[in-house]
């Protein structure tokens, strides 16, 4: 039996059981397995030879198949759900689609900030792909600072109509993910002035090019903006308006109207017109899941077929799982996998409450899903990134090659750090809440909390266990109670000293940035922790079998004690733990690693991605990788050439070899 056979054969995990509980049970799992079926059967979907494409090959290939999707292959066969439609472009394409269609902002910014009017008008349009869009509200000049986006629109109540106008050069709309060579239409950020009044900045749909020949609009200058670190052939693009004209009812008009005499009416909350933003930042917590299940899919593969070192005569070279070292980075990144998995169905069950309070003009969960999302978007695409990396460097030289898929995986998720919210930015958005909570309770201490900061009042937490039991969930939990509360605590109490020496609001909080962006991290590690702790209640857990409950409890030790671990300082300095704790710590550890060691590829495998989607020669199912990396390198056209010799050689390099020293 090979190695990767016998690591199956020796797990006793579930794993049908395991993938029915992540993608929503048995019935949508045999679905998605029958559009994987669609997909590999379809000789026009084919990846072989991708990696070797430059920049517009790929664009052409992955536009070329999009509309392929969009207008063949969808109604042939009956996809017609958002979410296997996602599958079904993601898995075919087998890179970032090309339109805006999967990420759907503009959509969704039409249909949460849009009247039911626009929505008629304009979702069946962008849903289908008879428009394509894109959503510009990054200038050249502000990403961070919406309030400071220059982008006009004026509106003109004799012809009612916008006039939207890019007034400096860093005010020329930058980034935008379609908008360089495919958007029709586009969401425009831009300032609303209304009778002389600037309004703040609000939503706007805005045609870009014709529906006739595609050429852009007159008064609109629209281009890409060149290679990037990653998404290579994604057309993020530039846009510069002048005095370009739009009809009033353009403006998307949900929480905020411009009557055709220009009156300007706003309801509830102006945060409201931020609300695709808090959407996406939701889902990106989703979709860091999948980048690390792939990421950790292909190290824990590769790292049961990979032997390297005979450590003992006559002996098998050993495993590379089977170094603690190897443990200590894959596991716990498998155990954040899983974190993520849990908590970004909580993130996106949330996001559903409170829209589904808005639709009742209720607020009140409003600054606790800005606050979450933000925390969990920024530690998720962080952990993710760091982790991604962490997996190719474990797998050593090969795992360099864009053949073992890293370098893709990396340089785009490496992109969720900046978009949809720079991550130090949003991880002081959620220290601005933690504080604003600890200021209401020093003003009323019976202040109602949401249930994920009940432990600014729970004094039990505050001190070391006397019998510490570190696999104790409980336990964990009061610990990291402790210490985020005092985390929150040393923060608003720095924040305080620069008001009491003399710093303005600012100043005061500027200077307290790293205590508020570690206690923002150290509050959102306890929620993911949290959530997988409760999470081991929740039916579909429950009604799994023992051993797999047991291996998920396992996995929820070594979440929250890795990053105790990691994190062991700020433990520590809040009197939750002591230094002299680490060494059992560590130990602990070391034997949760050493349990779920065998059944590391079952757990990988319960992630459910055929070949076809990973796109690895490392983490290749059968595990039989050095034959697929052959194979990978006989498509490389510089391997083509039939006498062997690239035309370089005749070019340059023979008169080189040929002159005198
Ligand atoms: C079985 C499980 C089922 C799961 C199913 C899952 C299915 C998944 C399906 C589909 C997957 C779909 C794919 C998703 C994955 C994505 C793939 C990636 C593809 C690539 C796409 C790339 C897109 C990128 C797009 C962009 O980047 S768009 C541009 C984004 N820009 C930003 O984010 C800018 C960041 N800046 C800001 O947000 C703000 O300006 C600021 C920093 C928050 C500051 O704002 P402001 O100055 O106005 O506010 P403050 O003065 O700081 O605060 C004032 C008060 O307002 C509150 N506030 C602030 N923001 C918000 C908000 N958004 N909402 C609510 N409240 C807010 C703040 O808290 C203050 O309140 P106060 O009470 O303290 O006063
Ligand atoms: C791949 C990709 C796709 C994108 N797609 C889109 C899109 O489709 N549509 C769109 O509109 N935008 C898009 N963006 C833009 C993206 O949303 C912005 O880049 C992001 O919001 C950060 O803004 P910025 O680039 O201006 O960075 P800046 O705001 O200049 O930030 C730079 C640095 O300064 C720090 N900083 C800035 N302000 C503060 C502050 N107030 N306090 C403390 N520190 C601060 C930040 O932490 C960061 O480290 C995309 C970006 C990328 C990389």
């Amino acid at each position: 039996m090979d190695d990767i056979a016998r690591e199956r054969a020796n797990s006793k995990l579930n794993t049908v059981e395991i993938t029915n509980l992540l993608f929503g049970g048995e019935f949508i799992v045999q679905r998605m397995g029958e559009i994987r079926g669609m997909i590999t059967s379809d000789p026009a979907l084919q990846m072989r030879g991708y990696e070797f494409l430059d920049r517009e090959d790929k664009y052409d290939r992955s536009v070329k198949l999009s509309t392929y999707l969009l207008k063949t292959k969808l109604s042939e066969l009956g996809i017609n759900h958002y979410l296997e439609k996602v599958q079904f472009f993601r898995e075919s394409l087998g890179t970032v689609p090309p339109f805006d269609f999967t990420e759907r902002i503009f959509y969704n910014t039409v249909n949460g900030q849009g009247t039911q009017e626009q929505k008629d008008k304009w979702l069946p349009l962008a849903g289908s792909g008879k428009i394509l869009t894109c959503y510009a509200q990054t200038e050249l000049g502000h990403g961070t600072f919406v309030r400071g986006l220059e982008t006009t629109a004026t509106y003109d109540s004799t012809t009612q109509e916008f006039i939207i106008h890019s007034p400096t050069l860093t005010s020329t709309k930058w980034w935008s993910g379609c908008l360089g060579i495919a958007a029709t239409h586009g969401i425009v950020v831009a300032r609303l002035i209304t009778n002389g009044e600037d309004k703040g900045t609000h939503n706007f749909i805005v045609q870009l090019r014709s529906m006739e020949n595609h050429e852009p609009l007159k008064g609109v200058i629209i281009g890409d903006i060149g290679p990037k670190f990653g998404f290579v052939e994604k057309d993020n693009g530039y846009a510069r308006f002048d005095h370009f004209r739009i009809p009033r009812d353009n403006l998307l008009m949900r929480f905020a109207r411009v009557d055709p005499d220009g009156t300007y009416t706003r309801r509830l909350s102006s945060k409201l017109g931020y609300g695709s933003m808090v959407q996406l930042r939701a889902f990106i917590t989703f979709n860091t899941f999948e980048a690390l299940a792939r990421g950790t899919t292909i190290a824990i593969r590769y790292s049961v077929v990979r032997r390297q070192t005979q450590n003992r005569p006559g002996a098998l070279e050993t495993q590379l799982l089977d170094y603690t070292n190897q443990q200590f980075i894959l596991i716990p990144l498998l155990a954040t996998t899983y974190a993520l998995y849990f908590v970004a169905r909580r993130i996106i069950a949330l996001l559903g409450e409170t829209q589904a309070q808005l639709e009742q003009d209720n607020l009140t969960l409003l600054p606790e899903m800005h606050a979450s999302s933000a925390g969990l978007k920024a530690v998720s695409t962080t952990a993710v990134s760091q982790g991604i990396e962490a997996c190719r460097i474990a797998c050593g030289g090969h795992g360099y090659s864009q053949s073992s898929g890293f370098p893709e995986l990396y340089s785009n998720i490496s992109a969720s750090m900046t978009y949809e919210g720079d991550n130090n930015i949003l991880l002081l958005q959620t220290a601005r809440y933690l504080l604003k909570m600890v200021n209401e309770l020093s003003h009323n201490p019976n202040h109602p909390l949401s249930d994920n900061v009940k432990y600014l009042t729970d004094n039990n937490c505050i001190h070391r266990p006397y019998s510490l039991i570190f696999t104790s969930s409980q336990q964990q939990l009061s610990l990291y109670r402790g210490m985020v509360r005092a985390s929150v605590h040393r923060a608003h109490a720095r924040v305080l000293d620069g008001e009491k020496r003399g710093l303005d609001t600012f100043d005061a909080w500027n200077q307290a940035a790293p205590e508020l962006i570690q206690c923002a991290e150290a509050h959102t590690y306890y929620v993911i922790a949290k959530s997988f702790i409760e999470s081991l209640e929740m039916s579909g857990v429950t009604n799994m079998c023992f051993e797999n409950q047991r291996i998920m409890k396992k996995l929820s030790d070594i979440f929250s004690l890795h990053y105790m671990l990691q994190k062991s300082g700020v433990f520590i300095e809040s009197g939750v733990i002591h230094g002299s704790d680490l060494v059992e710590l560590r130990e602990v550890l070391v034997s949760l690693f050493a349990e779920i060691r065998t059944e590391a590829v079952s757990l990988v495998d319960a992630f459910n991605y055929p070949d076809f989607v990973l796109r690895s020669v490392l983490g290749r199912k059968d595990g039989d990788v050095y034959r697929a990396m052959w194979d990978w390198v006989q498509d490389n056209p510089r391997n083509k050439h039939p006498d062997g010799v690239h035309p370089v050689y005749h070019k340059y390099v023979k008169q080189l070899l040929a002159s005198k020293l």
